[in-house]
């Protein structure tokens, strides 16, 4: 089983339209509703690989009963405390020549006693996982070394932890030395305060972060697959060339698919070819966080792993 702890959770909406004109008033002709929210997406990628997600986290207030309802309809489980602060709306503008422009609400603020009660249902529920997934951001009232102390907890009890978040969430979370994480390019280089040029100044920066005690450092870059990064080696992982639909959600999926691949035992090659796969299929789809299998199983086909 897998915990995915998604703190700031999203309605995401999907907007298609010709072209975006700012300052003029737009028709959408296509809206697409998903329980959003990073680690949401994480959940629905892992039952896609057809593996067992607890989904847990804040839900709100109307949106978050309607993204509850969601969830049971998609029989992703889900064991979330809940708040009288608002879920959010997240909106992805997908115009028709492949552009995406995001707006993501902040989050309604959350009080010290909801924090409190979510951090004691967290310590109940990882006893019943292997391996736990924290994404995303935090809506204002949550303290900033949240994730510091829920990856304490996983590790104290033995689970394997991947944390995928940014900015100040994700430099305090290193402290507790997650199992992986995965930057991508301009998270490595807000987070080591430099500016990175070309493959191997990304992989210097990951070595230097996964110094830090990670265990594995997962770069995502985009249509070039992935980096991993471990004590002993650097891995490429590279897709084949594809036509995308909707690149969002796809770090997400990138993130769920090593997950699994803990889950299962895969080892550092066989999971970085399955984390591409799944990724790059999540692309294909309008959905965030989804993929079809006969997709996934074409590209995993071809998929090139180079050691460095
Ligand atoms: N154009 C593409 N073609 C093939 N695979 C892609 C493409 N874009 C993304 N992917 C796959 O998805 C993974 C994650 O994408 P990306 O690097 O954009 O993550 P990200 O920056 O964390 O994105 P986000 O947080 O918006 O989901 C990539 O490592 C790759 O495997
Ligand atoms: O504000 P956060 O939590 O950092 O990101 C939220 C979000 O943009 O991330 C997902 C894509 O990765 C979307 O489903 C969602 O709306």
């Amino acid at each position: 089983m897998i915990i995915t702890v998604t703190m700031n959770t999203a309605v995401d909406k999907a907007y298609v339209i010709e072209e975006l004109k700012k300052g003029q008033v737009m028709r959408v002709k296509k809206c697409t509703n998903t329980p959003g929210g990073k680690g949401l997406n994480v959940a629905r990628v892992i039952k896609c690989c057809g593996e067992e997600s607890l989904a847990t986290g804040f839900l709100g207030g109307h949106t978050g009963a309607c993204i509850k309802d969601m969830l049971d309809a998609q029989q992703v489980q889900n064991d979330f405390s809940y708040t009288s602060s608002e879920t959010r709306a997240c909106i992805n503008i997908l115009e028709s020549d492949g552009t995406s422009t995001e707006l993501l609400e902040p989050g309604e603020p959350l009080g010290q006693e909801d924090v409190a009660g979510f951090i004691s249902k967290f310590g109940k529920i990882i006893e019943r996982c292997n391996v736990v997934t924290i994404s995303g951001s935090v809506p204002e009232g949550v303290e900033i070394d949240i994730y510091e102390k829920l990856i304490g907890m996983a590790k104290a009890r033995n689970k394997k932890v991947i944390l995928d978040t940014s900015g100040m969430l994700l430099k305090e979370g290193i402290k507790a030395g997650p199992t992986m994480i995965k930057p991508n390019r301009d998270e490595i280089e807000a987070l080591l305060g430099i500016r990175i040029n070309g493959r191997d100044e990304v992989i210097e920066g990951a070595k230097k972060i996964q110094k830090m005690g990670i265990d594995l450092v997962a770069v995502s870059l985009g249509g070039d697959g992935a980096l991993v990064v471990t004590k002993d080696a650097v891995f490429h992982g590279k897709p084949p060339k594809i036509t995308t639909i909707n690149t969002v959600g796809s770090g997400d999926s990138m993130v769920a698919a090593f997950a699994v691949g803990f889950e299962r035992g895969y080892d550092i090659t066989e999971m970085l070819r399955y984390a591409v796969a799944v990724s790059a299929a999540n692309t294909l789809t309008m959905t965030t966080g989804n993929f079809q299998m006969e997709d996934m199983e074409r590209i995993y086909r071809e998929v090139a792993v180079e050691r460095l």
